[in-house]
């Protein structure tokens, strides 16, 4: 996947939002409530209808069914259903994306251990906490290995140490696969963490973009994540 571009987006309260986003960047959505973040992350989902362009590599995607075009999204709503377990929920999505039937239960392991999630695979959303259902919902979405995932607000269920654990885990899987990621957060460490770029959104405007404290610092991050406690599970 190339660079992403979104150009004049008008969408609800969005004006003319332009950026564009490189291959393997990670940038941060940030502002106060109802400045437009979630919006500005359904458009990139294709979840609303928008003017103006979104393109991957100069090419259109307006008309294309985002997940075509190799792009995961997590909302905030989760969206499991109710009535299969967590690895079930998980394999739908594949079979889904993937239009065939592969052998997924490597990538369903895989991609619940990298969210913490390895025990939760049996069971239902309901027996699960939020934070656990958080946990199940962004296993799913890095199944798939998007080359661009969205997420919006996706640790804000869970407590501090479980929260920081995921923002490593998360981390290291983006810079590996080279992953694409916009990130809609309101906590300032979160988005320093996780992104290299920082985009706030205001009335639905995109007022200050600000380079990420820890941007293409790798070893920083790395240390930071060591010498948390978070890395201690309690
Ligand atoms: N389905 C909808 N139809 C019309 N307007 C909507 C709809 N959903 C949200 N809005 C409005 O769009 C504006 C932006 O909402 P949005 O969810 O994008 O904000 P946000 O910055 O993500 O807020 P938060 O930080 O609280 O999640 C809000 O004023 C909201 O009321």
């Amino acid at each position: 996947m190339s660079n992403i571009q979104f150009e004049s987006v008008q969408c609800r309260l969005l004006k003319n939002i332009s950026f564009s986003i490189e291959q393997g960047e990670s940038v941060a959505l940030m502002g106060p409530s109802g400045s437009g973040k979630s919006t500005l992350l359904k458009v990139a989902a294709g979840l609303l209808a928008y003017k103006g362009r979104a393109q991957i590599g100069g090419a259109s995607i307006d008309k294309l069914p985002r997940h075509k075009a190799g792009i995961g999204y997590l909302s905030q709503d989760l969206h499991l259903f109710p009535h299969l377990n967590v690895e079930n929920n998980i394999r739908l999505a594949l079979l889904f994306g993937m239009g065939r039937k592969i052998s997924c239960s490597d990538r369903i392991a895989q991609s619940l251990a990298l969210a913490r999630a390895t025990h939760l695979a049996k069971l239902k959303p309901a027996e699960l906490s939020g934070g656990e259902r958080q946990r199940a919902a962004l296993a799913r979405t890095i199944a798939r290995q998007p080359n661009l995932l969205l997420l919006d607000e996706p640790f804000s269920s869970l407590d501090a140490v479980n929260k920081k654990d995921l923002w490593f885990e998360l981390k290291q899987l983006q810079t590996a696969h080279c992953m694409t990621m916009i990130v809609v957060s309101h906590d300032i460490e979160e988005a320093s963490f996780l992104a290299d770029r920082i985009l706030y959104l205001r009335g639905g405007e995109l007022t200050v973009e600000q380079a990420s404290r820890y941007r293409n610092s790798a070893n920083e991050i790395q240390s930071l994540a060591v010498s948390q406690p978070s890395n201690y599970y309690i």
